[in-house]
């Protein structure tokens, strides 16, 4: 190997190393992510619980709308894209939704008939 082919070889292994650090950092934030959100799941689903109990409506639009508000502006705080953050809250706030459909139906608060129009898709 001449000492070019050498150079570049070293070089690259140097990269692969630090892909592979990185990549740790990347797992451990995954990992952390997956925590925090299953965490929130099991506070939403008292929320749904609570909800059905009392006869309150699954969706909160006044309340997302500020929660949509304050993401937007810490996202802006920390250089993340607020579009990005407000698009990952309504990913996560469409899920809770479900949830807290199916658990008023299996209360019997609701008939399911009343929120799901003559596609499947929930209409509140
Ligand atoms: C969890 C709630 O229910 C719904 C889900 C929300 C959420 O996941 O943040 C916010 C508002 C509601 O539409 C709530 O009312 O607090």
């Amino acid at each position: 190997m001449d000492a070019q082919t050498q150079a570049e070889h070293d070089s690259q292994a140097a990269a692969l190393a630090e892909l592979e650090s990185i990549r740790q950092s990347i797992d451990n934030i995954d990992a952390a992510l997956i925590h925090l959100l299953a965490e929130r799941f099991k506070f939403t689903q008292s929320v749904g619980r609570l909800k059905a109990t009392h006869g309150l409506p699954p969706a909160d639009l006044d309340r997302e709308a500020r929660q949509i508000r304050r993401l937007r502006g810490l996202a802006e705080e920390a250089h993340l894209d607020p579009a990005f953050a407000e698009k990952f809250l309504n990913f996560i706030v469409a899920e809770v939704i479900h949830h807290h459909v199916k658990i008023a139906a299996d209360t019997g608060v609701i008939d399911v008939v009343d929120v799901v129009d003559g596609e499947g898709d929930l209409q509140l």
